[in-house]
């Protein structure tokens, strides 16, 4: 049974369409990214995810029935991009006030904390107020307060921004961490590396419509564009085949580009013929900031090459 399911959602602010019938849904325990460029409607299906906008169209189901905002919203952990702590109160008494309101006794709200501070190394910050935090700091805060209250389900609108290294690995460990003992969490980001590290699966949302969805695996085999990446001590500018081209140079290597229906082996064959001693001959994927610039501009992921033509 999965999670949460999105079916046909909509939502317009005046003619827009924000959201324009986006469905998908998330197994329980994964991590899943929710993908799109700036204004692509990534926060207003959150919104609607969080029971804070209604859908004009569409249903959402949660844990194997419908959603119901204020029931389901205790088992929701929600860290939006713009932050929402009280700057004035202490970081201690914030952190319980919070778990407090989200259903928590003192006492385990107390005990989760101290834990919590442990863990992301806040020991010494439970006297200081919110307005004596750096950026960083404020963030490893807001994610505690997200995560305190154990919810199935954690939606982090880019909670690395503002985040060193050292505190970005913190907060990505709790994250495996969090989704093994059997939390879905939604990670909502435009860093794209950062989806290929910790995403399973993914959404790609553009202008309102959802263009892309599948695990992350699957959608680089789909626009994979055949290209290898071939190290060998040999001039490849003399290598004249119908089997590829030769596109570039990259670290010392030649990239090629097969033509279609062309195998690996037909390659090397052809390769060994040559004289050429093969080091090393490796398939380059596409990486997800490839993909997501192909389909947003529409630009072929290839032309990251052409300067070393
Ligand atoms: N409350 C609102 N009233 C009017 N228009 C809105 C409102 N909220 C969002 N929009 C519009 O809906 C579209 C989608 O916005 P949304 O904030 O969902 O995008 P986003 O993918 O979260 O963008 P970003 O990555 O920049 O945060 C945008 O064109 C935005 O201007």
């Amino acid at each position: 049974m999965n999670i949460l399911e999105v079916n046909h959602l909509v939502k317009h602010f005046a003619s827009q369409k924000a959201v324009d019938d986006i469905s998908f849904s998330i197994a329980p325990g994964s991590i899943f990214g929710l993908l799109g460029p700036n204004g692509a409607g990534k926060t207003t299906l959150i919104r609607m995810i969080t029971g804070i906008f209604f859908p004009d169209a569409g249903s959402i189901s949660f844990d194997g029935r419908k959603f119901q905002p204020e029931e389901d919203i205790a088992q929701i952990g929600y860290m939006p991009e713009e932050r929402g702590l009280y700057k004035k109160m202490k970081i201690g008494e914030q952190a319980l006030y919070l778990a407090q309101l989200r259903g928590m006794s003192r006492a385990d709200a107390m005990a989760a904390i101290k834990d919590w501070f442990v863990r992301l190394e806040m020991e010494s910050w439970w006297n200081k107020k919110v307005e004596d935090l750096s950026k960083g700091m404020s963030q490893k805060l807001q994610f505690v307060t997200t995560v305190l209250h154990r919810p199935k389900l954690i939606i982090l609108d880019e909670p690395f921004s503002g985040l060193d290294p050292v505190n970005a690995n913190l907060i990505k460990d709790e994250i495996f961490r969090l989704a093994q003992e059997g939390a879905t969490i939604i990670f909502s980001t435009h860093r794209m590396e950062q989806v290929e590290e910790i995403c399973k699966q993914i959404v790609l949302v553009n202008k309102g419509k959802k263009v892309l969805d599948g695990t992350v695996d699957q959608v680089k085999q789909d626009f994979k564009e055949h290209l290898f990446a071939v190290g060998a001590a040999a001039d490849a500018g003399q290598w004249q085949t119908p089997l590829f081209n030769v596109i570039g140079q990259k670290d010392q290597k030649a990239i090629i580009k097969l033509q279609d229906g062309v195998s690996n082996n037909e390659v090397l064959q052809y390769l060994i013929q040559q004289g050429v001693s093969i080091q090393s001959f490796n398939e380059i994927l596409p990486s997800l900031n490839d993909i997501f610039i192909k389909i947003v501009e529409g630009t072929p992921t290839a032309r990251k090459f052409d300067a070393s033509l």
